[in-house]
C-alpha cells in the first residue's frame, strides 16, 4: 500500500515532458500479437496497465525486453496459448483487446471479462456483434469470454454506439480477414487512429481512422514493425488542469495540441490563457476562474477522462456550473471524496451540479478510479495543509512517475509506502 502526500498551495512553474498515451498503448500492445515477428515500440509509458499487458504476452509466450526506459521490443513469433486467465485479465479493461488480436492471429481465443475502473455497467456487446458478423462464434461461460472462427470475412458493422473498445476490437479482428469490413459510428479518438497507423505499420491496409467510417482491406499476414506511440491526450490535460488550478505557468512539451483542443477551448472559457506550439503548449492562469458548463462526449467532444479533474477547478470557480457526463452511467464516484475537501458539488444520476467554493482545504482522501486519483492531486495540490491520498493503485494504471512530475514543477509532493495498518514505512522522496 501506498500514498501521496501533498502539501498544497504552491503554483506550478516550469516544463513537464509528456509521456507515451495510455490509451494508445493499451490497444497497441494487445495488437502487437498480430505480427508474428518482432515489434520494437518506443514512447511505451511506464505505467501499470503497460506492465500487465506486457505480463500477459510473456504468459502467452512472447519474448518481452526493453531496450530502453520506454522502449520495449516484443516478439510475438511463437505464442503457445490463446488464453488469457482471470488473475492477469481482471488488472485492466484492455485485456479484452487480446480477444481480437488472438482471433485476427489464430482464429480463436479465451480471455477472462476483464477488470478496469468502475463507472457501472461497461458492455461489450458491439465488440461480440462486430466479431459475429465478421463470422466468429462468442460464448460467455463463467466469466470467461470464448471466441472461434472457422474464417473471418469482411463485411459492414454498424456500431450502436460510438465505442472505443468495439471499434479497437473490431479493427484487430478484421485486419487479416478475406476482404473489406467497413465500421460504421466508428470512434474518433486519437488512440484509435494511432492503433490503426500501427497497424498499418505491420502491413494493414486500414483507412479512414479518425472519421466514424473506417474501412479495412483484409491482408493474409501482418509482420513485426518500428512505431512510436502518441504523446498521452489525458495526462496532458490533467498537467494542464493542475496549472491552471494552481495559478500557475507550466510548459507542457511533447504533445499534440490538436488532440487538446476541447481541453484548451474549456479552460480559456474559464480564464486560462493557452499558447499553442507545434509540439508543445503554455498554460498560465493570472485572474479568477470564470464558471463553465461541460458535456463529456466521444472525440471530438470533450473527454469524459478528464471530467473529474475539471470539477476540481471547476469548484475553485467563481458561481455554478453543471457537469453532464455523457459517457458513463457512474463517474462521480469520486464527488464524495472532493466533498471531503470543501466543494460543493451536488449529483443527480449523470448531472453534477458544482457550486464554486473558491478554495479546498486539505483532508484525507482516496483514489476512488484513476482519473477520480488525478482529480485528488490536482485539489491535494491547491488545498491548504497537508493532503494524503490512499489507493493511488489507480493512478499508477495510468501516470507515469507523477510525483517526480508535479516535483519538479514546484509542488510538494511525497509517495510514502504505508504498512498494512496505515504506518509510513519510507518516503520516496
Ligand atoms: C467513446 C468514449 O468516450 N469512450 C471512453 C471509454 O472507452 P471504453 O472503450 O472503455 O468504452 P466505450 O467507448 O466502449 O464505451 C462508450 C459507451 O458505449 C457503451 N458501450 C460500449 C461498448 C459496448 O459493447 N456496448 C456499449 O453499450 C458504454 O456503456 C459507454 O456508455 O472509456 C474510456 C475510459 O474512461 C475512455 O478512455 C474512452 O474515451
Ligand atoms: C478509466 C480509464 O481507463 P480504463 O478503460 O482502462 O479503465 C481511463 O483511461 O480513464
Amino acid at each position: 500500500m501506498n500514498k501521496y502526500v501533498i502539501t498544497g498551495g504552491k503554483k506550478l512553474q516550469g516544463e513537464v515532458s509528456i509521456s507515451g498515451a495510455k490509451n494508445a498503448a493499451v490497444a497497441i500492445l494487445p495488437a502487437t500479437v498480430l505480427a508474428g515477428g518482432v515489434c520494437r515500440i518506443e514512447n511505451v509509458p511506464n505505467i501499470s496497465d503497460v506492465s500487465s499487458l506486457l505480463d500477459i504476452l510473456t504468459h502467452m509466450g512472447a519474448r518481452v525486453r526493453f531496450l530502453q526506459r520506454s522502449v520495449v521490443e516484443i516478439d510475438t513469433t511463437h505464442l503457445h496459448t490463446p488464453q488469457v486467465p482471470y488473475e492477469l485479465a481482471r488488472k485492466m479493461r484492455a485485456s479484452c483487446y487480446f480477444l481480437g488480436a488472438l482471433l485476427g492471429r489464430y482464429h480463436r481465443a479465451q480471455v477472462a471479462m476483464p477488470g478496469g475502473c468502475d463507472f457501472g455497467v461497461r458492455p461489450i456487446d458491439q465488440h461480440i456483434k462486430g466479431m459475429e458478423l465478421l463470422g466468429a462464434t462468442v460464448l460467455l461461460e463463467h466469466g470467461v469470454v470464448e471466441v472461434s472462427a472457422s474464417a473471418l470475412c469482411g463485411t459492414s458493422i454498424y456500431l450502436d454506439v460510438v465505442s472505443v473498445g468495439a471499434t479497437v476490437n473490431v479493427l484487430l479482428s478484421a485486419v487479416c480477414s478475406e476482404g473489406l469490413t467497413v465500421i460504421e459510428n466508428a470512434a474518433k479518438e486519437p488512440h484509435i487512429v494511432d492503433l490503426a497507423n500501427f497497424l498499418n505499420a505491420m502491413g494493414a491496409d486500414v483507412r479512414g481512422a479518425g472519421t466514424d467510417v473506417i474501412k479495412v482491406h483484409g491482408v493474409p499476414r501482418l509482420h513485426g514493425c518500428t512505431y512510436s506511440i502518441i504523446p498521452d491526450q489525458i495526462e496532458a490535460g490533467t498537467f494542464m488542469a493542475a496549472a491552471a488550478a494552481t495559478g500557475g505557468r507550466v510548459l507542457l512539451k511533447n504533445v499534440i495540441p490538436k488532440h487538446l483542443e476541447s481541453i484548451s477551448a474549456k479552460l480559456a472559457e474559464m480564464g486560462v490563457q493557452i499558447t499553442e506550439y507545434d509540439d508543445s503548449l503554455l498554460v498560465e492562469r493570472n485572474g479568477a476562474l470564470n464558471h463553465a458548463n461541460l458535456k463529456t462526449m466521444p472525440h471530438p467532444g470533450f473527454p469524459t477522462d478528464m471530467q473529474p479533474q475539471m470539477a476540481v477547478l471547476l469548484s475553485l470557480a467563481q458561481g455554478t456550473s453543471i457537469i453532464t457526463e455523457g459517457v458513463w452511467d457512474n463517474r462521480f464516484r469520486y464527488v464524495e471524496e472532493l466533498k471531503r475537501m470543501g466543494a460543493n458539488i451536488q449529483v443527480d444520476g449523470k448531472i453534477a451540479v458544482v457550486e464554486g467554493v473558491g478554495r479546498l482545504l486539505a483532508a484525507p482522501v482516496k483514489a476512488t478510479d484513476l482519473r477520480a486519483g488525478a482529480a485528488m492531486l490536482i485539489a491535494g495540490l491547491v488545498a491548504h495543509g497537508v493532503t494524503e491520498i490512499e489507493d493511488i493503485r489507480h493512478i499508477e494504471r495510468g501516470y507515469e512517475y507523477v510525483d517526480e512530475k508535479f516535483r519538479a514543477l514546484g509542488a510538494q509532493i511525497e509517495r510514502v509506502s504505508v504498512t498494512p495498518d496505515g504506518e509510513p514505512l519510507a518516503s520516496a522522496v
